[in-house]
């Protein structure tokens, strides 16, 4: 077993939160999961874990996105993911984690998956257990499904449960307003109000990823992806939150090239074609009172990486996971 010795030794790293450019859900598995097929982009919000050597495991949580919600206790993703790390590579002792977090929780965002991506490189680096890309993609699989893109960042389709992954090739770089809500929604709540929806009209076909979204990402072409964004869980989520319907009305009315709502929801993300368009739109959505917050992102962002190796290198000069 590797002993840890306490001291002052930390390691920061970073992970992306991501929006879903295409999204379809098939039927409801046997595992209470459902078959999807997502074209997953990271955007530029990130999370930063620092792991800090101790003898135990803790969370403290700060930044903009942090909420009185956040569990602080073992059911922390944060906390999960150095957890199963240790066990996995028969580590002894633990990590003092600090959660900088900028995206909004229960946001739809992948927010707390960034985190358990964030931790885990974070601790496989100060523990010095070298886990390599595949091995670290698997133990974030079970974290979540939303773990291992957040790991890969970039653009990616992921199937199964989303957490297989297949990066993507494209060209270009996109602009986006998130409009934000202070109040989060539930993923699986979400996943529920869509087989309830369902319920009725037979078995859901098996979800695919439409060649017109691969063919814009390949041209890089804004207006074309504008066209091909599809959220399967988008219904839900403005069923259970109305007041969805009037944010994306005034991001549309605005011009936005398109408004998607953001994996389960709340988040909606807003397609522009240049900074300036984003600009113009995130000062409108916030004056509408419509939204509780906006965001300027662009995509597709990296994924976890170090950004400050406790070894004295300076911040920048981290390597990337993928
Ligand atoms: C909505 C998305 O964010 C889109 O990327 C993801 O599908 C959700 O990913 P996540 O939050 O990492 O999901 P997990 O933490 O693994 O699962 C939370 C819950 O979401 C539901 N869930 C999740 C993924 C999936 N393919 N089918 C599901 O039905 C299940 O009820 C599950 O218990
Ligand atoms: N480190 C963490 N940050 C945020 N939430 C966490 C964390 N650890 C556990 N949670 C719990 O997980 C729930 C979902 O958080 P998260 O912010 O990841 O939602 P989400 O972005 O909608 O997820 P996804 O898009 O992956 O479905 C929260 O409501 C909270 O109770």
């Amino acid at each position: 077993m590797a002993a840890i010795s306490a001291g002052k030794s930390s390691v920061t790293a970073r992970a992306p939160g991501k929006i879903n450019l295409h999204f379809g859900v098939g039927p409801l598995g046997d595992d209470g999961y459902h078959d999807v097929a997502s074209v997953y982009q990271a955007v530029t919000l990130y999370e930063d874990v620092t792991a800090a050597a101790s003898s135990e495991f803790s969370v403290t949580v700060t930044g903009p996105a942090a909420t009185p919600d956040i569990p602080l206790d073992s059911s922390n993703l944060a906390v999960r993911a150095a957890r199963l790390l240790a066990e996995h590579a028969d580590v002894a002792g633990g990590a003092e984690l600090t959660v900088h977090k900028n995206v909004p929780v229960a946001g739809g965002m992948g927010g707390g998956s960034a985190d358990a991506a964030a931790a885990l490189l974070a601790c496989d680096r100060l523990w010095h257990t070298n886990l390599g890309k595949a091995e670290l993609a698997e133990l974030a699989a079970t974290l979540g499904a939303d773990v291992p893109f957040a790991l890969l960042g970039g653009t990616a389709v992921g199937t199964g449960h989303g957490d297989k992954l297949t990066p993507a090739l494209g060209r270009g770089r996109y602009h986006w307003v998130l409009a934000t809500s202070e109040t989060g929604l539930s993923t699986p709540r979400v996943y529920g109000e869509l087989d309830r929806q369902r319920s009725g009209s037979g078995p859901a076909a098996d979800p695919s990823i439409p060649d017109v979204i691969m063919h814009a990402l390949r041209l890089g072409e804004s207006g074309l992806l504008a066209a091909s964004v599809h959220n399967d869980l988008q219904q839900a989520a403005t069923a259970l939150e109305p007041r969805l319907e009037e944010v994306l009305h005034v991001g549309e009315k605005a011009g936005a090239l398109a408004g998607l709502v953001s994996g389960s929801g709340p988040t909606i993300a807003f397609l522009v074609p240049h900074a300036e368009q984003a600009l113009d739109l995130a000062l409108i959505l916030a004056a509408s009172g419509a939204v509780d917050g906006v965001h300027r992102v662009t995509s597709p962002a990296a994924g976890a990486r170090i950004l400050r190796p406790h070894d004295g290198h300076p911040a920048g000069t981290g390597s990337s996971y993928a």
